[in-house]
C-alpha cells in the first residue's frame, strides 16, 4: 500500500508538516494531526499545513475561489485554526518547489480567507496578512504577574503584551492567563520588547502548540499593539523572534509580513502507521 507524501519545512523555525493532498482524500484526523507533529512518535512540528484546493474543503470561506491552493493548518494539538502567517510562506515555497505555480505572484485560500503573496527570488516570501484588527484591551498573567495587552484579530485572535525587561525572564512553559470571556476560542499570547525604532523582540505562546519560536501573524498583532498603544495608524518594524527575522508593515487597510521559508525534507509516511491511526 502507496505511504502518504509529506515535506517538512519551516518559517523561522515555526516548523511544519506539510501533506500534499491535491484530490482532497486524506483524512486528516485530529489523532493524526497529534502524531505528527510530536517530536517522538512522529515527524515533530508544530502544525500540520494540508495542500489541497478551496473547493474539497467544506468549511473554506464562501469567498475563498475554489480553484485557489488551500492551506488546511491544523495546530499541534488538532485543533484547526484560522490562518498561520509563517505556514503560508511555507507552503507557498512547497506550491513553487512543486511546480504548480509560478515564481512571484499567488493567491492562498485559508479559512481566514483569500491572502495575496509574493515570492521572491532571495527565497523570501511576501504575505498580505489582511488588515490586524485591534479589538479591545486586557491582560496575561504569567508567573504571577499580569501584563497588559492589546487583543488584534489577524484572522487568529492574539493578545500582545508590551513588556518592559528582556522577553527572556519569562516562563512560557505554562500557558498564560487570559480572559476567557474576550477570547471563547482561546488566544496566542505575545510578550514583546520594543528595542529600538522599528525594531521589536517577541516571544509567543500559541494556542494550540505552546511556545513557539516565532508566530507570524503573532508578529503582526506585536506591530499592530505598539501602533495601536503609540496611536500610530501604520508602520513597519523589524521582529525578532527566537527563530530568526521578519519584516511588518500595518495600515489601516491591511498588513504585510516578509520573511524566509525553508523546506528541508521530502519523504512518505508509512501507509500502514497511517492507517493505524484511523480515519474519521
Ligand atoms: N504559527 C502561526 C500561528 C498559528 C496560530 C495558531 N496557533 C492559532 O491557534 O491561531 C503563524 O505563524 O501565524
Amino acid at each position: 500500500m502507496a505511504g502518504v507524501e509529506f515535506v517538512k519545512g519551516h518559517g523561522t523555525e515555526n516548523d511544519f508538516v506539510v501533506l500534499p493532498d491535491p484530490d482532497g482524500v486524506l483524512e486528516l484526523t485530529v489523532e493524526r494531526v497529534r502524531a505528527l507533529c510530536d517530536r517522538r512518535r512522529g515527524l515533530g512540528a508544530d502544525g500540520v499545513l494540508r495542500v489541497t484546493r478551496a473547493a474539497s474543503v467544506a468549511d473554506a470561506p464562501a469567498d475563498v475561489a475554489g480553484e485557489r491552493w488551500f492551506m488546511d493548518y491544523r495546530n499541534a494539538d488538532g485543533s484547526v485554526a484560522e490562518m498561520c502567517g509563517n505556514g503560508v510562506r511555507v507552503f507557498a515555497r512547497y506550491l513553487l518547489d512543486a511546480g504548480l505555480v509560478e515564481p512571484g505572484d499567488l493567491v492562498v485560500g485559508t479559512r481566514a480567507g483569500e491572502r495575496p503573496v509574493t515570492t521572491h527570488e532571495d527565497g523570501t516570501v511576501t504575505v498580505d496578512m489582511g488588515p490586524a484588527k485591534v479589538f479591545g484591551h486586557s491582560t496575561a498573567t504569567v508567573g504571577g504577574r499580569a501584563f497588559d495587552g492589546v487583543a488584534v484579530d489577524v484572522g487568529n485572535p492574539h493578545l500582545a503584551c508590551l513588556v518592559d525587561g528582556s522577553v527572556d525572564d519569562l516562563d512560557l512553559t505554562v500557558p498564560p492567563g487570559y480572559d476567557p470571556v474576550l477570547f471563547p476560542h482561546g488566544v496566542n499570547v505575545e510578550f514583546v520588547q520594543p528595542v529600538g525604532a522599528g525594531m521589536l523582540r517577541m516571544r509567543v505562546h500559541e494556542r494550540g502548540v505552546g511556545e513557539t519560536r516565532s508566530c507570524g501573524t503573532g508578529t503582526v498583532a506585536a506591530v499592530a499593539a505598539v501602533l495601536d498603544l503609540g496611536g500610530q495608524a501604520g508602520g513597519e518594524c523589524i521582529v525578532d523572534v527566537p527563530g530568526g527575522r521578519v519584516r511588518v508593515r500595518v495600515d489601516e487597510h491591511t498588513s504585510t509580513l516578509t520573511g524566509p521559508a525553508v523546506l528541508l525534507a521530502r519523504g512518505e509516511l508509512d501507509a500502514a502507521w497511517w492507517e493505524a491511526l484511523g480515519g474519521e
